[in-house]
């Protein structure tokens, strides 16, 4: 590593350059080490869906070129004069935030995901005015509040979901008083983050049922995932069965769907808590929220707090996610493949193992 500070790194990473959300190799530069900073070599990865509306434009805001990935995993290489949370060596976790204004009432309630001034770890502006850019790179320059520590027995690949996926799950359930064993939860959409949401209800002592669009996922998350129960939301017959029998549901789906088939499941004062992102709106009429008390509610991940929390928890429940580790030259066939519903259940790019600089020599540059 070059003199702390004295000069930008030229690093690799993979950008989207318009909205067909195609990764290639991108040669740009990241700020000199500030006093607070982290100079972290990314390891591993996740693909999270949020990548996928990002690099296609979904939520009509995206700038490129783009590098995506928010589920970072990577060795810290330098440190800045002034960082006292992390040392040379060690192995941490970046997320989606990486900056906030620090005085606001979510901030000082270090709830800090809701700052209306965060910075995300890409498709976004540092406070130097430089974009941001993710963990689909060699190394990424992070100031040290947002970067957590990966606790001894979580292997790397193993931990980067939970960055995203683990604690987007683990902070509702938290915030909502959903943790008491017995609670009756529903996972709608079994994907990444569903995943990790039948996995932590299981380990909280919940009786989980997923609720999928299809019954391709059935024997997996009976046999491997440990659900409870398995719905097939176009079955209307077993719907009607399990009517009014859920505490909450943990809704994941990452497009437009109804309301009224899932709201129907709640229990009086059941919860819907939505964490897909949908640029559309959600229709239900009245009656189907009022009787029953129900709400309809979301949660955006968690905090910095929370998700040093949720790896702790993971570690102490012997949680894993359950991933397929992939290469940086497969990422847009996995890209695509996760838009098609095709991964059990979540992919992690192995950066590291990637050679991405190597493999970049004479790739075009911004
Ligand atoms: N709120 C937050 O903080 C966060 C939000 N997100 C958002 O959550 C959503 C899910 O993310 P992620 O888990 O990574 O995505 P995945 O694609 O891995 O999982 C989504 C699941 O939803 C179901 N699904 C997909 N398409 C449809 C469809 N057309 N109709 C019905 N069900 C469908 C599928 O499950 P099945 O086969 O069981 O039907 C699929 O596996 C995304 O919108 C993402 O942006 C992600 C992370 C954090
Ligand atoms: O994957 C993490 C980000 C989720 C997200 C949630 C809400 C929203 O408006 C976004 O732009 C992203
Ligand atoms: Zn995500
Ligand atoms: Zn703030």
């Amino acid at each position: 590593m070059g003199s702390l500070a004295s000069e930008e790194r030229t690093v690799v990473g993979w950008a989207a350059r318009d909205a067909t959300g195609h990764l290639s190799p991108y040669t740009y530069t990241l700020r000199k080490t500030g006093p607070e900073d982290v100079v972290v070599k990314v390891l591993y990865c996740g693909i999270c869906h949020t990548d996928i509306h990002q690099a296609k434009n979904q939520l009509g805001a995206s700038k490129y070129p783009m590098v995506p990935g928010h589920e970072v995993v990577g060795e810290v290489v330098e440190v800045g004069p002034e960082v006292s949370k992390h040392s040379v060596g060690d192995v941490v976790g970046v997320g989606v935030i990486v900056g906030c204004c620090r005085e606001c009432r979510p901030c000082k309630a270090n709830v800090e995901q809701y700052c209306n001034k965060r910075i995300w770890s890409y498709n976004d502006v540092y406070t130097d005015g430089r974009p941001t850019q993710g963990g689909f790179a060699s190394t990424m320059v992070v100031d040290q509040k947002f970067v957590v520590k990966i606790p001894a027995g979580l292997a790397p690949e193993q931990a980067a979901p939970l960055l995203c996926a683990g604690v987007t799950v683990y902070s509702p359930l938290k915030h909502f008083g959903l943790t008491s064993p017995g609670l009756r939860g529903g996972i709608l959409g079994l994907g990444g983050v569903g995943h990790m949401g039948v996995k932590v209800a299981k380990a909280m002592g919940h009786h989980v049922t997923v609720i999928s669009s299809s019954s391709k996922k059935r024997a997996e998350a009976m046999d491997h995932l440990g659900a409870d129960a398995y719905l097939v939301s176009s079955d209307a017959e077993a719907m009607a069965s399990a009517a009014d029998s859920l505490d909450y549901i943990i809704d994941t789906i990452p497009v437009h769907h109804p309301m009224e088939p899932y709201l129907a499941l709640l229990k009086l004062d059941g919860k819907h808590v939505l964490l897909g992102v949908i640029g559309e709106p959600l229709s239900f009429v009245s009656p189907m929220v009022m009787l029953g008390r129900k709400s309809i509610t979301g949660s955006f991940i968690g905090s910095v707090d929370e998700t040093a929390e949720t790896l702790q928890f993971c570690v102490e429940k012997g949680l894993t996610s359950q991933i397929e580790v992939v290469k940086m030259g497969y990422v847009n066939e996995a890209l695509e493949r996760l838009e098609r519903n095709d991964v059990r259940y979540r992919f992690v790019v192995d950066v590291a193992g990637s050679n991405i600089e190597e493999a970049a020599a004479g790739a075009p540059t911004s």
